[in-house]
Parts: C-alpha cells; structure tokens; sequence
C-alpha cells in the first residue's frame, strides 16, 4: 500500500502518531512526499495534482482522502479494505496538501474517503488514517484493539 500526501513532515509529535500505526501495518504503507508547490491557489493545486498522480501510477487503485467522500464506519471501511486489497490493483491514499486536492484528483479516484465533514490540517490526517487502517487490519484479523461497544 502506498500513502502520497503533499508536504514534507518534520520529526515531531505528528511524525511519531503516523509511525505508531505506520509499523504495526501488514501490507506494509509506502509513505510518498510530494513537495510543496509554489504559485496560486490553482497553480498549487495543479501541480500537486499531476505529481500526485505520477506517484501513485496509471494502473493503481487510487482512494483519495476528501471531506466530500464516502463515510463508511470503521468495520465498512475495513469490509472496503480487504475488497481493494483484494482487487490485484496497487492500493494507493492520497492526502491533499493545505490548498486541497484539484478535481482532477478526486475525478481520477477509484474511491474517496471522508473523515468526517469537518476539515483536518492534512498532516494529522496521515496519522488519522494510519490509524484506521491499523483498526480495519485489526477487524479483519479479529484482534481485541478494536471494541464494538455500542449497542
Ligand atoms: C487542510 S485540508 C484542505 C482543505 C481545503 N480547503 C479543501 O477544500 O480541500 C488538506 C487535505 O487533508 C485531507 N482532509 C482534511 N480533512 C479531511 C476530512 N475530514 N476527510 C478526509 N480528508 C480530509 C484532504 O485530502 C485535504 O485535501
């Protein structure tokens, strides 16, 4: 599984949550760092598009994190997990950077994935989806770190 998200992370608080959930990952998550880009809001968003997509390749099953996307819980989302990783396609995230991602992007999608509405500075969303993948590998494995409480 691959992970290209735009901006570069510093050593840090946000470095160490992303590698808790990071390690423990089986298949292992290739983290991909696409450089800030300069320019205007459209320009940024462009040029990260295109290094976005070169990054995750032409034959790659791509999930892009969006607020506007798909909100399966977290037991769908590791149902969705086991189907895309079954697909025979490369499995490849995409987190935009602080200019969001272009349509093209989200056009390009196989799949999007929201985090709920509310909007997340995008290098804590690394770590957020570090740890739902790590949850969904759980699930499916039938390991006691996931708790379905609720009634
Ligand atoms: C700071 S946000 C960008 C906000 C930007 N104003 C926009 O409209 O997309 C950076 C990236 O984090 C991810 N992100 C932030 N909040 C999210 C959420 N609630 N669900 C899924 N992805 C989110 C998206 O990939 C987004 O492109």
């Amino acid at each position: 599984m691959k992970l290209v998200a735009v901006g570069r992370m510093k050593s840090g608080p946000e470095r160490e949550l992303f590698e808790r959930y990071a390690v423990r990952l089986r298949p292992r998550l290739e983290l991909v760092e696409i450089p800030d880009a300069k320019g205007s809001v459209a320009e940024v968003r462009r040029k990260d598009a295109q290094a976005i997509l070169a990054a995750c390749g032409a034959s790659s099953f791509v999930v892009a994190l969006d607020e506007g996307g798909a909100r399966p819980d977290s037991a769908a989302f590791a149902g969705l997990l086991e189907r895309w990783l079954g697909g025979g396609r490369p499995l490849c995230f995409v987190i935009g950077g602080a200019e969001g991602l272009e349509a093209s992007v989200i056009a390009r999608a196989d799949a999007t994935l929201s985090l709920g509405r509310l909007t997340w500075p995008h290098m804590l969303v690394r770590s957020l989806l570090a740890e739902q993948l790590y949850r969904a590998q759980s699930i499916l494995s039938g390991h006691p770190y996931h708790r379905e409480a609720r009634p």
